[in-house]
Formats: C-alpha cells, structure tokens, sequence
C-alpha cells in the first residue's frame, strides 16, 4: 500500500510570521487524513514551523542541502543541520536548482546518498522541458536522470526515497500536463525501477506529480493509477488551496 503524499514547495516565499499563520489555519483541517502531509520551507522557517506544527500531522521538508556533513561551503546548509531541527524531507534536483544552481544528476546524486545516511527521505525531482518533450525525449530524457540520480542507492534505500515527476514546462506556468500525461510518464518511471530494482520494490515506491496543481484538479490527478502525490508550488502558499489538495 502506497500511503499518498501531499507536500507543498514554497520556493522563496513567507516570513517567519506568515508561516506560523498558515500552520495555525490549516493544522484542524489536514487532520484525520490517511495522507501525509509535507511543507517544504525556506530553511529559514524549518525551526519556527517545527514548533508551530508541534502535535499535528504536518510534516517538514528542507528545499535543498548540500552533501558534506560541514566545512567550507559558504551559504549552504548541512544535512547534519538539517537533522538537528528534526526535519523528515528534503527536495533534491529541483528543476529550478538544475536550472538556475547549476545542479547536475552527479550532485543529485550526492545529495541523495547523503539524505539517505543522514535519515532524511529525499524528495528527488526529475522532469523534462518544453523543448525535450516536442521533440520526443521525454522517456529518454527521464529515464536518464533517474538513472544516475540513484547510482549506488540501495534495494533498501531506493524505497524511502519519493520521486516528484515535474515536468519543467508546466511548473508556475498554469499548464498543467494532462492527468494522462502525468501517469504515462510515472508508469515509465516506475518501470525504470522495475528495470534497476526488479520486481516488488516497483510497486512500493511513490511517485508523485508536480506542475501547476491546484484545489480544482487534484482529484483528477490523484485518481490515476500511478500516481501517489502531488508536490505543490504556489497553490501550497494559500491555505485553502492547499487543505483542499490534501482532502482530494
Ligand atoms: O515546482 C513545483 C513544485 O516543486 C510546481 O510549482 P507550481 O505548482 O507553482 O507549478
């Protein structure tokens, strides 16, 4: 049984304020839920959240970490750091950290081995553009990055990981792939693990959707059959949005 999982990303947005705000509106209304739930914060508001979520089912995720445990690497954050505030998640390998921070599948991959032996569950995002999916690449181009981001990940590693399948061209742009679309691309995926890890740990792994959900089309998009989660943007910012997402 695949227990779905709903996990906002709020990029660079809120203050400390806004955030304990948002926690205070949603925490009655997300309970009772047999999904998990996920915010993946700014790292400066994993401490307050952490508290402000205290006794509810809200769970926190970091949106980025490096892969030593410390040392000279002005303006990151470790996953030793990470692990001292008690944080369950990190995203790894978002489209935006590829494209602006010059991520690449060999750091991705680092990051996931280091999420792993620090117990943090990585949020591994994969995904092609606009351009890789008009001109036929998709599976290609998908299957790659799943394929180096989990070198050397173990049988018994690869099912704590969540893979987000977030196609770059429907991220904040309100194009949403089809629910369709979406599921093709999962099953693809899930075959890729089946090919790696043979059969069982296939079907255990979650997969979620990420690109442009909202209150309005979650349920769709979380009725189909592959399909286990959504990472949510800038719909995981407003509070009812993002209650409504949860209770698909
Ligand atoms: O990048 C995303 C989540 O990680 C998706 O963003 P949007 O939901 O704003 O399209």
């Amino acid at each position: 049984m695949r227990i779905p999982i709903i996990a906002g990303n709020w990029k660079m947005h809120k203050t400390i304020d806004e955030a304990v705000q948002f926690v205070r509106e949603i925490k009655d209304k997300v309970q009772g839920t047999d999904v998990e739930v996920v915010i993946c914060a700014p790292f400066t508001l994993l401490l307050p959240l952490k508290e402000a979520a205290a006794g509810t089912n809200i769970k926190l995720g970091a949106q980025n970490m490096h892969w030593e445990n410390q040392g000279a690497f002005t303006g990151e954050i470790s996953p030793l750091m990470l692990k001292d505030i008690g944080i369950d998640y990190c995203i790894i390998g978002h489209s935006e950290r590829r494209q602006y921070f010059g991520e690449t599948d060999e750091t991705v991959n680092k990051k996931i081995h280091s999420a792993l032996n620090h117990g943090i569950k990585p949020i591994f995002c994969v995904g092609e553009t606009l351009e890789e999916r008009e001109s036929g690449k998709t599976e290609e181009i998908v299957k790659n990055q799943i394929q180096k981001g989990l070198v050397n990940v173990t049988d018994e590693d690869v099912t704590k990981i969540v893979i987000a399948y977030e196609p770059v061209w429907a991220i904040g742009t309100g194009r949403t792939a089809t629910p369709e679309q979406a599921n093709e691309v999962i099953y693809q995926i899930r075959e890729t693990i089946k090919e790696l890890y043979g059969e069982g740990i296939y079907t255990e792994i979650r997969i979620q959707y990420g690109g442009s959900v909202k209150g309005s089309n979650a349920e769709e998009i979380m009725n189909q059959e592959d399909i286990d989660g959504a990472l949510v943007g800038g719909a995981s910012l407003l509070p009812d949005e993002f209650v409504q997402i949860v209770n698909f």
